[in-house]
């Protein structure tokens, strides 16, 4: 089954909702300039919300080691998701396994991006919008990926309850990842269409016909 993380929570109880659901992740954003930016000690205390067996992703984007330490000193984050320009050197140096986020445009090289971040848990692809590091709720064209990559695919950009059974179909990646397409405005999940969600991604990994 397509693993599921949903990203953007700032509340416990959104938290507690994508577990009761049956999401696998939920996601922090450390990112101030986000409107679902978090700060440690709320962060901190939304992960203490969670039930066992469900992993926490802190986001970034190009932020400075110090931040990520200060962070990791009060949050416990199982993992971290990079979204900017962040190195492979950068990225492993926090001895925590991580995500690497590629925004996703034609001529992007997805094979040299695994290779060079052979390190990752995987690769996350989100769309490419200009000026703007993610969260965009816009998708791309998943023709850009290619079949074979040697780094688990967290597919990403624009999912929504109405394009998930399509996108898992078609792209079969390791893993999705969903925050615009689940909220009832910014940083505020929506209960009805995380259900709405994880329920497409089983009718998308299910044989189709059944
Ligand atoms: O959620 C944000 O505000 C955000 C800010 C900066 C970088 C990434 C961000 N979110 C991530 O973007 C992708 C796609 O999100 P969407 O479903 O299209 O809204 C996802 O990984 C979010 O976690």
């Amino acid at each position: 089954m397509t693993r599921i993380k949903i990203c953007g929570i700032t509340r416990s109880e959104d938290a507690l909702a994508c577990a009761q659901a049956g999401a696998d992740a939920i996601g922090l954003v450390f990112y101030p300039p986000s409107p679902r930016h978090v700060v440690a000690a709320q962060a901190a205390e939304i992960a203490r919300a969670l039930p066992p067996f469900v992993t926490t992703v802190g986001l970034f984007v190009n932020p400075a080691a110090e931040q990520v330490e200060a962070v990791l000193n009060k949050v416990h984050l199982d993992v971290l998701q990079f979204h900017g320009d962040e190195s492979p050197e950068f990225c492993a140096g926090f001895g925590v396994p991580y995500l690497k986020a590629i925004r996703v445009k034609a001529g992007v090289d997805l094979v040299q991006c695994a290779i060079r971040y052979q390190k990752a848990q995987g690769l996350l692809l989100d769309a490419y919008v200009e000026g703007t590091p993610g969260g965009t709720g816009q998708s791309f064209d998943w023709e850009l990926i290619p079949a074979e990559l040697s780094l688990p695919v967290i597919l990403s950009g624009g999912l929504e309850p109405a394009n998930v059974v399509d996108a898992i179909r078609r792209v079969r990646p390791w893993a999705v990842d969903v925050s615009s397409g689940v909220e009832e405005s910014k940083g505020i999940k929506d209960v009805a269409k995380i259900a709405a969600f994880i329920e497409g991604v089983r009718k998308g990994c299910k044989p189709q016909g059944v």
